[in-house]
């Protein structure tokens, strides 16, 4: 399914990148299959494409089909891992402009990553007098910027639909036993869908944290799965000629001879929200202990004619990760007997030869400018392709946190932001904190 082409990387590392670091890589593929090792008790999802819950799974493909004959529009609330990972398999799949498209499938709009204001109201304009129903995730459930939106969505539903009618629109997915949303969808009542214990927010994207919105779409969800278990089934076997441990070792290599960022390209405009959530998968597994490669993206070729100048030319501390698709459907050039464009050279050309020697070229241009690069190729954009990826790029990373010797499965710098922001809002507890604080501002 997957093609790692490592030709473009190999001048810019020794000979031995892989099998020199053949030991540390298996024994972070143990650590991984045998759940131990740092943050061990977070790796439920390297098993999750054969293993998940079969009853819940079920439960998700009916609650869509509810939603779907119910509401002409899902809120989806949720932030980070509870967030991106339903949005960048919905773009990817179904569009960015997915709403904007006839069909028998509801509108979905993401609520609840982000405190702003304009952003809140434009959405409840958009919503209108449509019907609608809400998916609220929380693994923690007690997540600023999506408990803020719940409250105000439960509100609107309670007073359109009524309590008993909003109880129908409301899907909770978080913790099985903990947390503020927890208690109260149990005192509520709402269909509940767990985030597993053993799944981060980063990795959830194929739990019901990710596949109920999905499903709304009108994604097939188990062709999904199937993708993420071929991915299982393959890279679990291990060994030096494994793509994953090969992209493992390559990344870790280039960290170490100097490179500091990785940028992942595409160049399918859907793939946009695909790499926010790869950078939030590698941001907070690696960005740690000072230590890390700053995981950016790029659209290609757009970003050719603005960000290109710096890749070609700027500071010499970044490599590249291209994603090649294999394209759907064909459009020929057309020819133009005038030719006033010059252009009659690519007359009856199909669009993608023209797209594939762009990525050539680029290529090249940036190796020569000292830009290692990694190309991965996939079959067409579907499910079963994009189920396989999302698996591949977890895997590399939990392979890669352990190369670099972190827990690829915590994030505690993230906490650092929330304790100002809960003592600057004069939430009980912080008084003193806030009293600092409110002195350096
Ligand atoms: O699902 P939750 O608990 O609301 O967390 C959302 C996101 O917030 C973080 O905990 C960081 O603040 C992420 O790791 C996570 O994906």
């Amino acid at each position: 399914m997957l093609k790692l082409d490592l030709s473009k990387v190999s001048p810019f590392l020794p000979q031995d990148y892989v099998t020199s670091r053949q030991a540390k890589l298996e024994k972070a593929a143990s650590m991984l299959s045998s759940h131990s090792g740092p943050g061990g008790e977070f790796t439920g999802w390297v098993d999750l494409p054969r293993d998940y819950d079969k009853e819940e799974f079920a439960r998700i493909k009916a609650a869509a089909r509810k939603i779907q004959q119910q509401s002409q529009v899902l809120v989806v609330i949720g932030i980070g891992g509870s967030y991106l990972g339903a949005r960048a398999v919905i773009e990817l799949l179904a569009s960015p402009n997915y709403n904007l498209k006839k069909k028998d499938t509801p509108d979905i709009y993401f609520a609840g990553n982000g405190l702003s204001t304009d952003s809140l109201l434009e959405l409840i304009a958009l919503i209108g007098d449509r019907d609608f129903s809400v998916n609220v995730i929380s693994k923690s459930g007690t997540t600023t910027e999506p408990a803020v939106a719940f409250r105000i969505f439960k509100a609107m539903l309670e007073e359109k639909y009524g309590k008993e009618g909003a109880r129908g629109r409301i899907y909770a997915t978080t913790d099985a036993r903990r947390g503020a949303l927890k208690g109260l969808a149990d005192a509520e009542g709402y269909e509940e869908f767990v985030v597993p214990d053993a799944v981060g927010g980063r990795y959830s994207v194929l739990t019901a944290v990710g596949l109920l919105p999905i499903a709304a779409a009108g994604i097939d969800i188990d062709a999904l799965m199937g993708g993420a278990r071929l991915a299982m089934e393959e890279l679990s076997a291990g060994g030096p000629e494994n793509p994953a441990w090969q992209y493992a070792a390559a990344r870790h290599g280039l960290y170490q001879a100097g490179k500091k960022v990785e940028l992942l390209a595409c160049y399918e405009p859907p793939f946009r929200f695909f790499a926010e959530w790869w950078k939030q998968l590698y941001g907070e597994s690696e960005g740690k202990e000072g230590k890390g490669l700053f995981p950016a993206s790029v659209e290609f070729t757009a970003d050719l004619h603005s960000m290109g100048q710096y890749i070609q030319e700027g500071e010499r501390l970044m490599f590249e990760t291209v994603v090649k698709f294999a394209p759907k459907g064909q459009f020929i050039i057309p020819n133009d007997p005038d030719n006033v464009d010059g252009l009659n050279f690519l007359s009856g050309k199909p669009l993608s030869f023209v797209a594939e020697q762009a990525m050539r070229g680029t290529i090249l241009a940036h190796v020569d400018g000292g830009v290692p690069n990694v190309l991965i190729e996939l079959p067409a954009i579907g499910e079963a392709s994009v189920g396989y990826l999302i698996y591949f790029f977890e895997y590399v990373c939990g392979l890669s946190g352990h190369l670099l010797e972190v827990n690829p499965f915590d994030q505690p710098g993230v906490e650092a932001y929330k304790k100002n922001m809960f003592a600057l809002l004069g939430k009980p507890g912080y008084e003193d904190l806030k009293a600092q604080l409110e002195m350096r501002l």
